[in-house]
């Protein structure tokens, strides 16, 4: 039987997904060594980078073709706000970041340049191009946590954060969005299934940026 879809995209990024397991913020994440204000930036950008998400889950739901479709992506849109009101607001009290801290921050480059061509997909492309761009967030994500639980220190500060990722709930959510692509995939042109695994590549490409723009400290140049 022939590859489906998705299993080829994924495929084709293989060297960016390796460039993600290896790279400084995630080994340090998981041993431990993270240092704190590498974390700090990260969840203080995560936190708005959420808000950003699940606006654009909330198009996808809108446009979307099937009764799956619409729950799968309004559930993700609610989740990515929950995660973003608990998890994060957790971790903000643990590793000392203030409320002024939180609500004054603007997100970077990489933060916004990521937010920034998820919702150009949502305002200017197709659905099929849409989805293709939302699902390295569930399944690069879901990756990595479940490849750091293994290998995470015991106690570590960042548990809750690998937890969260290596979650079998998380996996499941991935794998539902993994079939909606797929689905789409499979009821369009080849033309635009170039476009899709353009915009799941990108995608992948800005989760690098974010872990990187993390670690980096990564602010304006100017
Ligand atoms: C940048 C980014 N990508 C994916 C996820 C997973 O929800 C997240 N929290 N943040």
């Amino acid at each position: 039987m022939a590859m489906g879809f998705c299993d080829q995209i994924w495929a084709d990024v293989a060297p960016l997904r390796q460039a993600i397991l290896a790279h400084p913020f995630l080994t340090a994440l998981a041993d431990g060594t993270l240092p704190r204000d590498s974390f700090q930036h990260y969840i203080v950008q995560d936190s708005l980078y959420l808000a950003e998400y699940a606006r654009t889950l909330a198009i996808a739901a809108a446009r979307a073709p099937s009764a799956a479709g619409r729950l799968e992506f309004s559930d993700g849109a609610k989740v990515a706000v929950q995660v973003e009101e608990a998890l994060h607001q957790a971790f903000f009290a643990q590793f000392g970041v203030s409320a002024t801290t939180a609500q004054g921050a603007e997100p970077t480059p990489s933060c916004l340049g990521y937010t920034s061509y998820l919702a150009s997909l949502a305002a200017t492309r197709s659905y099929e191009e849409l989805v293709a761009g939302i699902l390295p967030c569930f399944w690069v994500y879901w990756e990595v946590g479940c490849a750091i639980k293994p290998r995470a220190v015991s106690p570590n500060p960042y548990a809750p954060w690998i937890e969260t990722y290596a979650d079998p709930g998380f996996g499941a959510a991935t794998d539902r969005v993994r079939a909606l692509v797929d689905e789409a995939a499979a009821a369009t042109t080849p033309a635009v299934r170039d476009a899709m695994a353009r915009a799941f590549r990108n995608a992948t490409r800005y989760e690098w940026m974010f872990w990187d723009s993390a670690w980096r400290l990564e602010s304006w140049p100017v």
